[in-house]
């Protein structure tokens, strides 16, 4: 993924418009994505065409989208499919999506469950929807917003009520200052699972996220080799927003791939 303030990138563009993926044409692929590979075919195509040049992948990635991009969200389509079968529910909300990882990817692997993508960023909402579009996932709808503005705070007196999608607010979004206000739905307790991966630290993923999660639902959150510490440090922030039994798992990502790394943590 490019990070803000990353150097400009048309150039580089077109010098790796022909790149080749260290994985394409590898049997694997077929392999771990199953019924999804067409549709990922699809998405892969149109980041190494277009990722670098939109600001979508960096420099660095053009080469090894499908491993580090796809199968790396895949890895968690297991917990994600497990957790919402715990939970009784087929809603998800993939937080700070980007250029559409996890939840893109997830939403190709898990078709009977239905995929809510959050991103604040107009060019990555844009990307996510024409990315929709054209791997014709029926399964996804975009919403541009940052999390914590989907969530209704508790008021001292009365706090937030269980197990209802809250009623409409008007949240004034950066949109205010261009011209128009966005009206959005508030959604706590909405989603059986929320996923995200490299959107910010345990710390303050645990206010943005785990409000949006039911109860008996579960967070569940792509990390790096730091995933303990990140957990061991958000213990108290965890715990507040009704985080219990934080934990580390190893999500294999294929046979000769390096495994990855998901936090869950139950919400009570
Ligand atoms: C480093 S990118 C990671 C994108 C993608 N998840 C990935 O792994 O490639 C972080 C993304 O989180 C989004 N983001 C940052 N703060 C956010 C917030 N408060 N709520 C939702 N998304 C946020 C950014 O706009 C950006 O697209």
């Amino acid at each position: 993924m490019d990070q803000e303030g990353d150097t400009d990138t048309s150039s580089q563009a077109e010098a790796v418009e022909h790149t080749v993926d260290q994985l394409d044409n590898s049997p694997i692929l077929e392999q771990i994505l199953g019924q999804a590979f067409e549709q990922m075919k699809i998405f892969q195509h149109k980041l190494s065409s277009e990722g670098l040049k939109r600001g979508i992948i960096g420099p660095r990635d053009v080469n090894i989208i499908w491993e580090r991009h796809i199968l790396n969200s895949a890895a968690i389509a297991p917990f994600v499919d497990q957790a919402c079968a715990a939970a009784g529910s087929n809603r998800v909300a993939d937080v700070g999506s980007g250029g559409g990882f996890p939840g893109l990817v997830l939403a190709a692997c898990l078709p009977d469950i239905e995929f809510t993508l959050i991103e604040p960023m107009e060019r990555r909402v844009e990307w996510l929807q024409e990315a929709t579009l054209e791997t014709a996932l029926s399964n996804v709808r975009v919403i541009r917003s940052r999390a914590e503005d989907l969530i209704q705070k508790a008021s001292p007196k009365q706090g937030v009520k269980r197990n209802s999608v809250k009623k409409k607010k008007t949240i004034e979004t950066e949109q205010h200052r261009t011209g128009s206000i966005l009206s959005q739905e508030t959604y706590n307790n909405a989603f059986g699972v929320v996923t995200c991966r490299a959107v910010a630290p345990l710390t303050k993923l645990a206010a943005w996220t785990l409000p949006l999660v039911q109860p008996g639902g579960q967070l569940v959150a792509l990390k790096g080799r730091s995933a303990q510490d990140e957990i061991d440090k958000a213990l108290k922030e965890l715990r507040k927003q009704g985080g219990r039994n934080p934990r580390v798992e190893l999500a294999p990502v294929g046979e000769g791939l390096e495994n990855t790394r998901v936090v869950l943590v139950d919400k009570v």
